[in-house]
């Protein structure tokens, strides 16, 4: 039964998912809705589910949303062994810290700065916010001090997850290159995942123009 992903790679949660798919070499179904057009709030989607956001996976009779939730179920269901999400507990709890990190703080924080400049509601930034954010890019930089990869020296979901974070932020001109940990892996991921520049580079291309239109005026940098 083919797997069916319903997606937008504009959304950093879709592509986390499409870089575990091309990590798996799953064959994949792509279904693609069009944020910007509001796609996901037919019927039809929203009968897959309620919660309507992308992305969604269809796996015969399992429905399944958030992303995080998708990468782990597809290593645990089609990884050949648990490299990408491994069994062990101690290293489990390692990446599953990361991916609620990236969840809770380091994702949140960037989309509470950035999100409400995209949709229009501001075209004001809020100091303290820009803090917040730069202070949990601080945190991931002492996470990967001595490590190649976000959880050690091999890749895991939480590499997927976290880089389709950070991807975001440099099109949005924050500062990475502050974060000479943050910079470099950044630089690994683009070299060594699977299908990196398939899934992000356009995707990143239309995040940039958002940017430019809407945030010309807006300095998110910070020395
Ligand atoms: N925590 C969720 C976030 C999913 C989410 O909010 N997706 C957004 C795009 S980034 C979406 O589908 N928005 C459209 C909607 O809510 O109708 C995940 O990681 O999958």
């Amino acid at each position: 039964m083919p797997l069916d992903l319903y997606y937008d790679a504009v959304s950093p949660p879709c592509r986390a998912v499409m870089l575990t798919c091309r990590a798996l070499d799953l064959d994949v179904n792509m279904k693609y809705l069009d944020l910007m057009k509001g796609e996901t709030k037919t019927p039809e989607f929203i009968a897959i589910n309620p919660q309507h956001t992308l992305p969604t996976l269809v796996d015969g009779d399992l429905k399944i949303w958030e992303s995080r939730a998708i990468c782990t179920y597809l290593v645990g269901q089609y990884g050949k062994n648990d490299s990408l999400y491994p069994k062990d507990p101690i290293a489990r709890a390692k990446v599953d810290r990361l991916l609620y990190f990236d969840m809770g703080t380091l994702y949140k924080r960037f989309g509470e700065v950035v999100y409400p400049v995209f949709r229009g509601e501001t075209k004001e930034i809020v100091p303290a916010k820009l803090d917040a954010l730069y202070e949990a890019m601080g945190w991931l930089e002492g996470y990967l001090e001595g490590n190649k990869w976000a959880a050690g020296d091999k890749i895991t979901v939480a590499d997927f997850v976290l880089v389709s974070s950070v991807q975001a932020f440099e099109v949005t001109k924050i500062n990475i290159s502050k974060f000479k940990n943050i910079a470099q892996w950044l630089s690994n991921c683009k070299q060594q995942l699977k299908g990196y520049g398939d899934v992000c580079d356009k995707a990143m291309a239309m995040i940039k123009k958002m940017t430019e239109e809407t945030h010309s005026n807006i300095n998110l940098w910070k020395d």
